[in-house]
Formats: structure tokens, sequence, C-alpha cells
């Protein structure tokens, strides 16, 4: 069970609740962020977000998640489609990671298909909306294992 969870959300996903509310729903970055705070709470859990439109920014947090953090919920944004270098980092730090995305990215362009993390992610949620964030808050919570810290 992972006791220390970060979750990242990437570019633009601070406009969440008000872009594109037809793909992406109406609720807001910090509704979705109190609400995973007060899962958090109920799972005795402690929990850190963070939100960037940067990708060195992203990086950053990554490795100073290095040796605190148990396990790491992101949703890259647009970095998902183009990042090596989040992935790398997110395979240095050796955090387990789940890789989430609010719509279904496989049902809109050939674009977003691809992902540089599916491969190594412990798992992939995509379409469920922001539920996405309470269903992988919880598996982190309950399923994921601590390795080792280094
Ligand atoms: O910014 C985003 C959000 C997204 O990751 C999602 O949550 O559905 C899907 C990505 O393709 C897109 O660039």
């Amino acid at each position: 069970m992972a006791r220390s969870i970060l979750i990242i959300n990437g570019p633009n996903l601070n406009l969440l609740g008000t872009r594109e509310p037809h793909i992406y729903g109406s609720t807001t970055l910090s509704d979705v962020e109190a609400a995973a705070q007060k899962q958090a709470d109920e799972l005795a859990i402690s929990l850190a977000t963070f939100q960037s439109n940067h990708e060195g920014a992203i990086i950053d947090r990554i490795q100073e998640a290095r040796g605190h953090v148990d396990a790491i919920i992101i949703n890259p944004g647009g970095f998902t489609h183009t990042s090596v270098a989040i992935r790398d980092a997110l395979l240095g730090v050796e955090i387990p990671f789940v890789e989430l995305h609010v719509s279904n990215v496989h049902a809109r362009e050939a674009f977003r298909h691809h992902s540089y993390f599916t491969d190594k992610a412990v798992a992939m949620i995509c379409g469920l909306g922001v539920y996405g964030y309470t269903a992988a808050l919880e598996f982190a919570a309950k399923h994921m294992k601590i390795k080792e810290r280094l």
C-alpha cells in the first residue's frame, strides 16, 4: 500500500472545468485536488499535488519526489504524446506511476493514440472523466506496493 502519493497534472489542466467542457467536463482542477485531499485523509495517506504547464518544472518535481513518494499519478496532458524527457524522469526516480487521462484518448485524433508513458505505467486510466483521479488514488493507495526507499 502506497503511503505517500503525488498527483501531477501537466499543461492546460489548470484550465480543467472551462477548457473544452464537452470533452473534459465542468469540474475544475481545484475541485479535483480538494476531493483527492479529502479522499487521501480518509485513506490515511499523505498526498501532494502539482500542476505545471512547463516540461522542465514537471521533471524537477518528479526528481524531488525521489525518496519521498511511493507512487505517482500523472496526467501529462499534451506531453503524453511528445515527452521522452518526462518518461525518462519517471524511470530515473524509479517511482511506480499510473498514467491518467480525463478523456478517452483512443476515441480522439490519431496523434493522441501514442503515449510515451503507457508501456512503463503500472496502469493507464482514460475516459472516466475526473472520476479517473478518484479511481487512480484508491488503486494507488490500496494496491501499489512501496518500493524500498533509496
Ligand atoms: O491535455 C490533454 C489532456 C489529456 O491528457 C486528458 O486528460 O484527456 C489528453 C491529452 O491528449 C491532451 O493533450
